[in-house]
This record gives structure tokens, C-alpha cells and sequence, in this order.
């Protein structure tokens, strides 16, 4: 066969399987309402694991080994579950208007962008953009009614937790009804025709520089320019016109402001991922069906075994942690806020009662929010 025409082949089966893909999604959407009917959770990680066991003995005569079947399901079903769960938590919201208001950083192009769409896409929301400038802005927009939601990078596995992010949330009436996850590849980018030898300025924003900071220490004679988003970055370059200035930020993000990839991978760990958290006015109840998290901040105050008491609760009701961070707080030197992530629903028996035994012990205790999680660990198959 000629290329052309094996191409063609190619083409036509690629297809196929995006119908088939498309297919599934919508069986799995039923099976969704099903679910609800019958009162069942929304992942079934043992139907997930005789499903892959499956898969992996009916791919062997198709020379389809096992580790390339499990990889490209694990995702299927990640899809499945992450829109099964946006499914089911629309309906007990109830109707939304005709389309949403979503704050983020930068404009068209950055990542906060790119996440924010992957969002609210997968709840069949039409979005109103309201890019901002800085996290202070954008959370500011929520409060005022200005905009429905916010979207805000908390976590990253490179450069770790956003504090600017965390502080905010000390003082903000809002809370978290939703979280996300994005892959993060960061390039460098520039004019068409440009050289990396050549670059003399890169802009980038804060977090994006502290993300790649390896790559940057191994060149020379480079100015770095903070930006307030990737977006704003790659507004500079374009404008500038100059091919020794070039961006950091993602290839789609690049491709819109026509620059180019010069080098890509910078990010200092290899699978580098944001997590995000959606903020709103009001909180949300989250179903039964669906595995939730609840983050609350909390001051234990000084004395010995003070955080140990907190976390023994929580470990007295059988409630997991997904993290613990903390920050100063502002006016009190040395005093630092608690700031909790558990797998928990806030309606859960549980729950309630930890937070009840909580507020007896510490100083301050506060609810961020409880929301669906997006933490789908991939089953795995022995
Ligand atoms: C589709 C279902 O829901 C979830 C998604 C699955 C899938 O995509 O195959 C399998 C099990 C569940 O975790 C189901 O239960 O069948």
C-alpha cells in the first residue's frame, strides 16, 4: 500500500474509534442515572477490575499487550467516572442558567484558561471568560457578583503548594465546590524562525519560573521577566516582535499568539500537574454516590500535642487526610493556621461528629467547603 493510502486507513479507523469513544461515554452516562435510581456509588472498582482482566485476555490475539490495554483504559474509565460524577452533581444543583461566569488568571492560552474549559465543559456549562490579573482580582470578582465561580491553582507537583492561594482563602466568605487536576508542560516558546542560542529574555509568570527553576539555572546571560499569567506572557512576546525575547508557558497556550516551541519538558519533575480548586458564593452538597472531599483550616494554638490531638480525631473517626499544610497568620508571628484536606462528605455521620469534637479543641475552626474529588486512582489489575 502507498503511504497516502495506508494514512487514508488510518484516518478512517481513528474515526471509528472516536464514535466508539463517544459511544461509550454516553452508555456510561446511562449507567449513571442507573446508579442513581438504584442508590449505588458512582465507582465500581470491582466491576473496574474484572473489566481490565477482561480487556487484557481479549487483547492478547489481537497482539495488544497488556500494559498498552490497562494505560489506554485507565483513562476511559478516569473519563467515565469524572463525567458520571459531573452528572449526577449537576442534577442536585439544579438547572443553571443559560451560561456561567468563571474567573481566572490570564486570558486566552494560560493554563488557569485551559483548566477552567476542561471544567466546566465536562458539566456542559457554557462559559462567560473573565480573565483576571492576579488572584487577589479574582477572587474579588466572585465576592462582588461580578462573576459565578472561580478557578484557582492551589497545588503543584513541582513547585508545591500556591501559597498566595492558601492565604486568600483565610479571609474569603467563599467556598471550594469543586476541584481539578491538569498536566502542566511547560515550553519555551518565540517568534517563528527563532533560536534558543539566541534568547536573551524569557517572561514568564512566578510560578511558572519556580517550576522550571533547573532549566533556567543552565542558561546564561537571561534576563527573566515576571508576567502576570502565561497568557500575558505570550502577549509580551508577540508584541515585542523581538526573536531574542521568548515566553514560558503551554503549546496550545503559544500557538494562539503564533509563536513557536523552542525546547519543552522544563518543568523540574516530569509529570508536572497543577491542582486546581473551583470557588463559589455558595457551597455545595455533595451526593452520596460520589466520593467527596471536605478541606477545613483550623488554629490548634501552642501547646504540646496540640496538632497531634487534632489529627487523632480525625483518625478516631476513621477519616483519611489527602493533606496538611500550613500558613502564618497574619499579625500573630509564629502562630500558624492548620489547613486540612480529608476524603470525607461534611454530611457524613463521621464528619460531623469529628468536626464537632474539633471545634471543642482548638482555637478557630472554619469549613472551606466539601466538594466532589477528582483524585480517580487507577484500579489496578495483579
Ligand atoms: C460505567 C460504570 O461506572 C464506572 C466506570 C466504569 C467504566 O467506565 O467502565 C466502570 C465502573 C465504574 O467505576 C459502571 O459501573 O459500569
Amino acid at each position: 500500500m502507498e503511504l497516502n493510502e495506508v494514512r487514508e486507513h488510518i484516518q478512517q479507523t481513528d474515526q471509528q474509534l472516536l464514535e466508539l469513544l463517544s459511544k461509550r461515554r454516553k452508555l456510561a452516562l446511562a449507567v449513571a442515572d442507573a446508579k442513581l435510581n438504584q442508590n449505588k456509588a458512582i465507582r465500581d472498582q470491582k466491576r473496574e477490575e474484572e473489566l481490565l482482566l477482561r480487556l487484557i485476555e481479549a487483547g492478547k490475539p489481537l497482539e495488544l499487550d497488556a500494559h498498552y490495554v490497562t494505560r489506554l483504559f485507565h483513562v476511559i474509565i478516569e473519563d467515565s467516572v469524572l463525567q458520571q460524577q459531573a452528572k449526577l452533581q449537576g442534577e442536585l444543583k439544579g438547572m443553571q442558567g443559560p451560561s456561567v461566569k468563571v474567573a481566572y488568571l490570564g486570558g486566552q492560552g494560560s493554563y488557569s484558561y485551559w483548566a477552567t474549559h476542561k471544567y466546566f465543559t465536562r458539566r456542559a456549562e457554557q462559559i462567560v471568560d473573565i480573565g483576571c490579573d492576579s488572584f487577589n482580582d479574582i477572587v474579588k470578582s466572585v465576592e462582588t457578583g461580578h462573576a459565578d465561580y472561580a478557578v484557582l491553582p492551589i497545588e503543584n507537583t513541582s513547585s508545591g503548594s500556591i501559597n498566595e492561594v492558601y492565604d486568600i482563602l483565610q479571609h474569603t466568605r467563599l467556598s471550594i465546590v469543586g476541584e481539578l487536576t491538569h498536566p502542566i508542560d511547560h515550553c519555551v516558546l518565540g517568534l517563528a524562525g527563532t533560536n534558543l542560542n539566541q534568547i536573551r529574555q524569557i517572561c514568564a509568570h512566578p510560578q511558572v519560573i519556580a517550576q522550571c527553576s533547573q532549566f533556567l539555572l543552565g542558561l546564561s546571560n537571561v534576563k527573566v521577566e515576571y508576567c502576570d499569567s502565561s497568557s500575558d506572557a505570550f502577549q509580551r512576546v508577540q508584541q515585542k516582535n523581538d526573536p531574542t525575547i521568548v515566553a514560558i508557558g503551554g503549546e496550545a497556550g503559544g500557538k494562539i499568539y503564533g509563536l513557536q516551541v523552542l525546547a519543552s519538558d522544563l518543568a523540574n519533575q516530569r509529570d508536572n500537574v497543577s491542582r486546581f480548586i473551583v470557588v463559589a458564593r455558595k457551597a455545595v452538597t455533595v451526593a452520596k454516590a460520589i466520593p467527596a472531599k471536605t478541606t477545613f483550616i483550623m488554629f490548634t494554638g501552642q501547646q504540646p500535642g496540640a496538632l497531634v490531638d487534632a489529627l487523632t480525631i480525625l483518625k478516631q473517626h476513621g477519616i483519611s487526610m489527602a493533606k496538611l499544610e500550613s500558613r502564618p497568620i497574619p499579625g500573630n508571628p509564629w502562630e500558624e493556621m492548620f489547613y486540612v484536606d480529608v476524603f470525607a462528605n461534611l454530611n457524613d455521620y463521621a464528619m460531623t461528629r469529628a468536626l464537632e469534637e474539633l471545634n471543642r479543641i482548638t482555637k478557630f475552626i472554619k469549613v472551606l467547603g466539601c466538594y466532589p474529588s477528582e483524585d480517580i486512582e487507577p484500579t489496578q489489575v495483579s
